[in-house]
């Protein structure tokens, strides 16, 4: 089976949702960068044992948190070898505004994954952008190159979008069989 890790950073609890529902799918292993942007001891030798890394951040004044940032500018030690050429990659993100630039946030975790050498796996979902569709649908944001949450800016963790989540899981499970067809 696939070796699969799921990277993020959340501030307020928000993305560390969206993170366990994409790893649910995955069948990934998290890693949590903490609040002062570091991650725990043996994390670096997970990432570099895994065939995808997928990355998460909450979008912040556009784009991803300082925190992750620090993250990305620590993980330039395997960029000089190009350690990660190769392995799948994918993002997430979660913000407060349906779009509130949300966009910037995955550009950046593509531009990182590339930086790597690595290979892209956008969502592969249809938007649920139909007269019919319901906020709770599978991709309602409609975002293929990577998963999109909303959470309004007065809501908890515990109360996303039902409809975020599974899509937020639907994705992990579609980087797994990619990862899956890939390995043979
Ligand atoms: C410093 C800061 C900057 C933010 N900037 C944005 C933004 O650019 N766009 C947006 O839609 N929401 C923005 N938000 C709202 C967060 O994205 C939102 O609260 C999100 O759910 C936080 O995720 P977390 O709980 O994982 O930290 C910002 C929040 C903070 C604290």
């Amino acid at each position: 089976m696939a070796k699969i890790v799921v990277v993020f950073h959340s501030g307020y609890g928000h993305t560390q949702r969206l993170a366990q529902a994409v790893a649910d799918g995955a069948g990934a292993q998290l890693v949590a960068i903490d609040a002062d942007g570091n991650v725990p001891e043996g994390a670096w030798e997970t990432l570099a044992g895994a065939d995808a890394i997928i990355l998460g951040s909450p979008t912040y004044m556009a784009g991803p948190s300082w925190q992750f940032k620090k993250f990305a500018d620590a993980s330039s030690k395997a960029w000089f070898t190009q350690a990660w050429k190769d392995k799948l990659f994918a993002g997430f993100t979660n913000s407060a505004s349906t779009n509130g630039d949300k966009q910037v946030t995955l550009d950046y975790l593509f531009h990182l994954a590339m930086q790597h050498s690595g290979v892209w796996v956008g969502t592969g979902m249809m938007p649920a952008n139909s007269k019919a569709a319901q906020r709770n649908d599978v991709n309602w944001i409609g975002s293929f190159s990577g998963a999109m949450a909303q959470s309004p800016s007065d809501a908890s963790a515990a109360e996303m979008f039902a409809g975020d989540l599974e899509t937020g899981r639907q994705f992990g499970q579609r980087v797994a069989a990619v990862a899956q067809r890939i390995a043979g």
